[in-house]
């Protein structure tokens, strides 16, 4: 399946809407851990790499927090509230540069790794509707 970046115009939050919960009951938990895992790997190759954790510990923790928020999302426990509070997300980025590139680079990444998912192109094509506006609420650079 061909996934399309919308263009994004910096310092906007364009309205969102959530993956259908349907993306987690195919998938459980344990599909979306494993999902954002190799989204992670992805990264940890991509030139993007050097805003993720340099550790070990440290990286399978991010893979911890992002998989406990993309499970929350899709209707699932609330571990990422329980275990790192609100999720204000676009504020939690706000150390990160994270500029048009990046975005592109962070989206590519995710859509070979849902490429490669044995559920429906709708329930994937809805995952990938949610992250491809929401990345944008993320963007907190204009520069190269
Ligand atoms: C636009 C491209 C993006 C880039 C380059 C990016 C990069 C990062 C970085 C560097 C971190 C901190 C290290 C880590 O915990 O992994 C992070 C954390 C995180 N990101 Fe992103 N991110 C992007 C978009 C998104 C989107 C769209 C979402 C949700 C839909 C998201 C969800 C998260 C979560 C849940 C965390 C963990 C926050 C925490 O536990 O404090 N990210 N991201």
């Amino acid at each position: 399946m061909q996934y399309k970046i919308t263009p994004a115009q910096f310092g906007t939050r364009p309205p969102v809407n959530l993956p259908n919960p349907e993306f987690l009951e195919a998938l459980k938990e344990e599909g979306i851990r494993k999902m954002v895992s190799n989204h992670y790997d992805l990264l940890k190759q991509s030139n993007i790499r050097g805003l993720f954790p340099p550790t070990e510990e440290g990286f399978e923790k991010a893979k911890e927090h992002s998989a406990d928020f993309f499970i929350q999302i899709c209707g699932g426990p609330k571990y990422f509230n329980e275990k790192r509070g609100a999720p204000m997300m676009a504020a939690r980025h706000s150390p990160f540069k994270i500029n048009q590139e990046a975005r592109r680079i962070w989206l590519e990444s995710y859509a070979i790794v849902l490429n490669e998912l044995n559920i429906s192109d709708d329930l994937k094509q809805s995952f990938w509707n949610y992250i491809d506006i929401f990345s944008i609420w993320m963007m907190n650079s204009n520069e190269n």
